[in-house]
């Protein structure tokens, strides 16, 4: 349930999807996300929260039910359209990072705006979007000039996190997604990782959904949304 007074950015409605069209791997009746709110998602090991943070991006649809984003139904888009959406709205951390490892730090983020005029012109309200990767990357901790000549191949894995996380912030997507973005972080570094995160989210006004095992850092969000353990029956 959105929070009384806040405005819904995300809401999804009798969610059902099936890898192989048989078994629902995600059953969900009523999600929604208020604009600018923290949303930390758990559950156990193959309750579907990477697949649900898939169905919020747009990346699969639902076998039944909906996804409405910003008054859009996902599932009434093309899969071009929906990959258009996602670059517009959308910045998505990925567990294993996804950086290229032929560009810069400042490449790898600016990838983040790449495909969307929108981001592009809100990285860029400030000066260019290049000053604003720089800038991203600096809040996150990754100002050091001998850093920034390596290669994200070269980076600790913490660090990958932060320009990772710097490519979903840049150009002010109102979603961000993050999915088990600090499971390779020992506790210390989890805290401030997320605590940056969200601390450039406020910044930007985006809302967040952040998939986690670790109820540990639960206590930064708004809200807590816990899947059920997938059925004995559906994992037989
Ligand atoms: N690409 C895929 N093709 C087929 N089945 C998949 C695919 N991705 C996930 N699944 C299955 O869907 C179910 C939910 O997986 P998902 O990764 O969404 O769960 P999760 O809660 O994120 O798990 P974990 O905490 O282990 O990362 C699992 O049974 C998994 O095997």
């Amino acid at each position: 349930m959105i929070p009384w007074g806040l405005t819904p950015l995300l809401s999804c409605r009798d969610l059902r999807f099936a890898w192989d069209g048989r078994r629902d791997v995600l059953v969900l009746p009523h999600f929604d996300v208020a604009r600018g709110e923290r949303v930390f998602v758990c559950g156990p090991s193959g309750s579907g929260k990477s697949t649900l943070l898939g169905l919020l991006a747009g990346v699969g649809v639902p076998r039944e039910g909906r996804v409405v984003l910003l008054d859009t139904v996902l599932s009434g888009l093309s899969s071009a359209q929906r990959d258009r959406f996602r670059a517009d709205h959308v910045g998505y951390v990925f567990q294993q990072f996804n950086l290229l490892p032929y560009l810069g730090l400042v490449d790898n983020v600016l990838l983040g705006c790449a495909f969307s005029a929108r981001r592009t012109a809100c990285a860029a309200l400030h000066g260019t979007p290049r000053a604003e990767a720089e800038r991203l990357l600096a809040a996150l901790g990754l100002d050091a000039a001998p850093l920034r000549r390596r290669s994200v191949a070269a980076l600790s894995v913490g660090q990958q996190q932060r320009v990772a996380a710097a490519r979903a912030l840049i150009g002010s997507p109102e979603l961000v997604l993050a999915d088990e973005p600090t499971s390779a972080l020992d506790a210390e570094a989890r805290d401030a990782f997320v605590a940056l995160l969200l601390a450039e989210c406020r910044r930007n006004g985006s809302a967040v959904v952040f998939v986690s095992h670790d109820l540990a850092l639960a206590r930064h969000f708004d809200r807590i949304v816990r899947l059920p353990a997938p059925a004995r029956a559906e994992a037989a």
